[in-house]
């Protein structure tokens, strides 16, 4: 095992990083190369011209979650985070966050005035707000979210129709069956709690209540439509299913990146399963029990299998996520325990024969690690509101129908926070986590409003030649030396870039360091 896990954290042969660095790249004006100079491993690099302003490249995100608490906020799809439903359905969120916040607030004043310590105040929105938003009519709103109620002006931002988990959980909807296919196969159909998971939640109003009700991935690496489960597969299910639950609940109330993490599992698994079965016959010994029907992989099929589908992820930078922050040591041993209880509950969430033949893939040092490639390539996942583009619609008619429009959607706009919150959540992007740093950056990820979904986009700072690497700030570049020194210390490395150099230089003349 401990050579297994060696190979797996071990860059990848020289010929195997090449291929997926042509691939992250391929048809976009940058490459990766694999030598960057200066110690810094691999690089991204321009090959055309950029002007400042100009999109340098859009990376889809490998793996990416919406934040829990950002799910009353913003209705996205779950696998490509365009925001759907209609702008009525939009806002109808909001307010019922807002007015759900309001009352939450005054239950815990209230317990706190009986003497119970604890203090009021979620902070979620502005005391204007949640007053407009608790002055709406209960009935308005509903009307507002079944799509009974239309708005002004709201037919120039259309959004998708949401389409239901195949799998049946109110968890996840989807822009389109494209998408919803594209996250089953990969990987939800093993972080999926099912239609009974939140049997409390309702699906939201004017979406597809029918859920087809797959059933998770059943042995021999396939799903199976819910006709053809046994009475103990269902069982199975069932208990794999609350098993989830849990390790869902665990992540939301520590640390929703365990949820991140899960889905590189996901993937991984599903990835290697399907190389098993794409080669039955090379990697398979019918003397082993396979604890379903049919023969079983060797393990060094299946070692081979999980070494490919790792692949993706493999070039990924990575360290121990307890080791990689800044953290004192007994908050290390404490985030290290976490990790710990973590895995535990989501191997009890998965198929047991998952769990016998990639075995490696689920060991601590695994899990520790791919949490901590997702602190070394921070990159928050967001999309903006489509409802700003829907206001300044709106503040664009002309006079008379805008007085009208506002006369009608007023009162919700009202309810609406200043600052309209965007889909917010953590993602891991392979192009993006290519990029090293500078503290005179030409980059910067940024997303404009017209960038509706879950994608990376990296824009020119400034002229970009071709030649030139294409770095980010991974820190706040405008901090003093000193600082921006001990925030990278946390990436593990000493920044050389001019500006540092120019700066050390400085200080060291001045008698400073
Ligand atoms: C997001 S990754 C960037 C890609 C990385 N170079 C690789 O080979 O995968 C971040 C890591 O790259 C290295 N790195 C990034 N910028 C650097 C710089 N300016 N100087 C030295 N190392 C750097 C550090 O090891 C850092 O933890």
């Amino acid at each position: 095992m401990d050579l297994e896990l060696q190979a797996l954290l071990a860059q990848p042969p020289p010929e195997q990083q090449e291929r997926r660095a042509t691939q992250l790249a391929s048809g976009l004006g940058v490459e990766v190369r694999l030598d960057a100079g200066g110690g810094k491993g691999k690089g991204v690099f321009a090959t055309q011209a950029f002007s400042a302003g100009e999109v340098v490249f859009q990376d889809p995100p490998l793996v990416a979650i919406q934040h829990t608490t950002n799910r009353g906020d913003a209705w996205v799809c779950g696998h490509c985070f365009r925001f759907i439903g209609s702008v009525e359905q939009q806002i109808a969120r909001q307010i019922m966050a807002a007015r759900e916040a309001a009352e939450a607030d005054a239950d815990s004043e209230a317990a706190s005035d009986d003497g119970d310590g604890s203090e009021g105040g979620s902070g979620h929105g502005d005391s204007l707000q949640r007053e407009a938003a608790l002055a709406l009519d209960e009935h308005q709103l509903e009307a507002l979210a079944s799509g009974e109620l239309r708005l002004p002006c709201t037919d120039a931002v259309p959004l998708p129709q949401p389409v239901r988990c195949p799998g049946g959980c109110c968890e996840d909807w989807y822009c389109s069956s494209r998408c919803a296919e594209a996250a089953w196969e990969p990987y939800h159909q093993l972080l999926c709690v099912g239609p009974e998971g939140d049997a409390e939640e309702q699906p939201p109003a004017g979406a597809d209540a029918k859920g087809r009700g797959k059933a998770a991935v059943v042995e021999g690496g396939g799903s199976s439509g819910s006709g053809g489960r046994s009475p103990d597969n269902n069982a199975e299910l069932a208990a794999r299913q609350a098993a989830l639950r849990e390790f869902l609940h665990h992540a939301d109330t520590t640390n929703d990146v365990f949820r991140l993490a899960a889905v590189v599992v996901a993937k991984t698994l599903l990835a290697a399963q399907r190389q098993l079965h794409a080669q039955p016959l090379a990697g398979s010994s019918s003397s082993s029990s396979s604890g379903g029907g049919g023969s079983e992989a060797t393990a060094e099929a299946c070692w081979r299998a999980l070494l490919s589908a790792w692949e993706p992820f493999a070039v990924g930078h990575k360290g121990l996520w307890w080791e990689c922050t800044a953290a004192p040591p007994e908050a290390a041993a404490d985030m290290r325990q976490l990790a710990a209880d973590s895995l535990e509950l989501l191997c009890a969430a998965l198929p047991p024969h998952l769990l016998r033949r990639f075995p490696a893939l689920l060991t601590l040092p695994m899990w520790g690690s791919i949490i901590g490639m997702f602190e070394l390539n921070n990159l928050a996942l967001f999309v903006p509101s489509p409802l700003r583009c829907w206001l300044d619609l709106l503040g664009q008619l002309p006079p008379e129908e805008q007085e009208a429009a506002y006369a009608a959607a007023g009162p919700f706009i009202e309810a609406l926070p200043e600052e309209l919150p965007g889909c917010e959540g953590n993602a891991f992007y392979g192009l993006h986590s290519c990029c090293n740093h500078s503290c005179a950056p030409n980059a910067e990820a940024f997303k404009r409003d017209q960038d509706g979904n879950g994608c990376a986009v990296i824009l020119a700072l400034c002229d970009i030649a071709p030649g030139e690497e294409v770095t980010l700030s991974y820190i706040d570049e405008e901090a003093p030396l000193e600082e921006r020194r001990e925030q990278l210390a946390e990436y593990g490395f000493a920044c050389a870039c001019d500006k540092c150099t120019a700066e050390e230089l400085a200080a060291e003349l001045a008698g400073g360091l």
